[in-house]
């Protein structure tokens, strides 16, 4: 039986619809306009499709937008000013730096730089040390996402014997944590693994975060297994356009798996639903207010 499939792009812009009556809300009663900043900084070509979705969806979602494109060989000192300014602006409530730099800068300090009021990335120390201490932090957006695609075939991940292929700051290791939180059974995998097949043949959730189109194959899966696809990789396509492809060879896991994630149309759209979520929790928080309801 064919699976079926996790329409993140659905689950997206229910979520952005609910983040736009709350900030209706917070301006209305409270005068705020929640407001991100994204710093970008070069060109790379994942972080621009990022970046120009992200200031569709934060506008219309009714926060401020703010963004700041740097050149690559801009000094790290600059980079640096820009986030205290940043850190300083009142209508700045989350400050996103695009990864990866630029070589020749620093990405530990500059993320070190950042607020933790402000990390909306959930990338700053603080953030990720509370994040793996199981208390409340600014979590990363694309495991945020990944949870809530997951929580949209299963109500509970209590017991789940999930696997996490890739294990980076900004997915793979955020996920595990996260998925630690809902109770699931983790098993973290890396270049270095041995027996991936294997090991994600055993999972009842299949996170592949990696970055290397198609490595999942139909044969890796427990049959009725939910596939959640992180990975992008751009590829040319016909007449000089490009696309992007996932790390899961979708057909053969369409024909396996219980569920599967689309890319594009699946994790991403939640990456920048999240966000939002992100920036309006971090405005609230900063204004003393209590948690919103998304
Ligand atoms: N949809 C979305 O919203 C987002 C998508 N992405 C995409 O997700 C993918 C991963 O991103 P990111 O985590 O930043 O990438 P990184 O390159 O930082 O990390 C990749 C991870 O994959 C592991 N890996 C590499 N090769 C293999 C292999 N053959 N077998 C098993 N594991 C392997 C690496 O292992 P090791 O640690 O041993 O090197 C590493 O942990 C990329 O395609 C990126 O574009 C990223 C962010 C958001
Ligand atoms: N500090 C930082 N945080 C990040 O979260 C971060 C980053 N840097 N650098 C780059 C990666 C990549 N990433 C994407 C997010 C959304 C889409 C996205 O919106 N994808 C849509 C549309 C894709 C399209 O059609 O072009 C989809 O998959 O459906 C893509 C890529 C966030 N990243």
């Amino acid at each position: 039986m064919a699976a079926s499939l996790i329409d993140g792009k659905v689950i997206a812009a229910d979520l952005r619809a609910r983040v736009a009556v709350e900030v209706a809300r917070m301006k209305r009663d409270h005068g705020l306009t929640p407001g991100l900043a994204v710093v970008l900084i070069g060109n790379d070509p994942a972080s621009e499709v990022y970046v120009r979705n992200k200031h569709k969806q934060t506008q219309a979602a009714g926060m401020a937008s703010f963004e700041h494109m740097l050149p690559a060989d801009v000094a790290q000192a600059d980079v640096l000013a820009l986030i205290a300014e940043l850190n300083a602006n009142p209508a700045v409530h989350g400050i996103l730096v695009q990864l990866p730099l630029p070589k020749g800068l620093d990405t530990e300090a500059v993320i070190a730089a950042i607020d933790p009021a402000k990390d909306v990335d959930g990338l700053h120390p603080h953030n990720a040390g509370r994040l793996a201490g199981g208390l409340p932090a600014l979590s990363p957006c694309t495991p945020l996402g990944c949870i809530i695609l997951t929580k949209s075939v299963h109500a509970s991940l209590e017991g789940m014997d999930a696997i996490v292929i890739g294990r980076s700051n900004l997915v793979g290791r955020p996920l595990v944590q996260l998925l630690l939180n809902e109770n699931a059974t983790v098993t973290i995998a890396h270049s270095r693994s041995r027996d991936l097949p294997d090991l994600c043949r055993r999972a009842d959730l299949v996170y592949a975060a990696v970055g290397r189109a198609e490595m999942v194959r139909g044969d890796w899966l427990k049959p009725g297994a939910t596939v959640i696809d992180v990975g992008i990789t751009r590829v040319p396509a016909a007449e000089g356009k490009t696309r992007l492809i996932g790390d899961v060879a979708f057909n053969e896991a369409m024909q396996v798996a219980g569920a599967v994630t689309p890319v594009p149309g699946g994790v991403g759209q939640m990456t920048v639903a999240c966000l939002l979520v992100n920036t309006l929790r971090a405005a609230c928080a900063i204004r003393g207010l209590p948690a919103p309801g998304v």
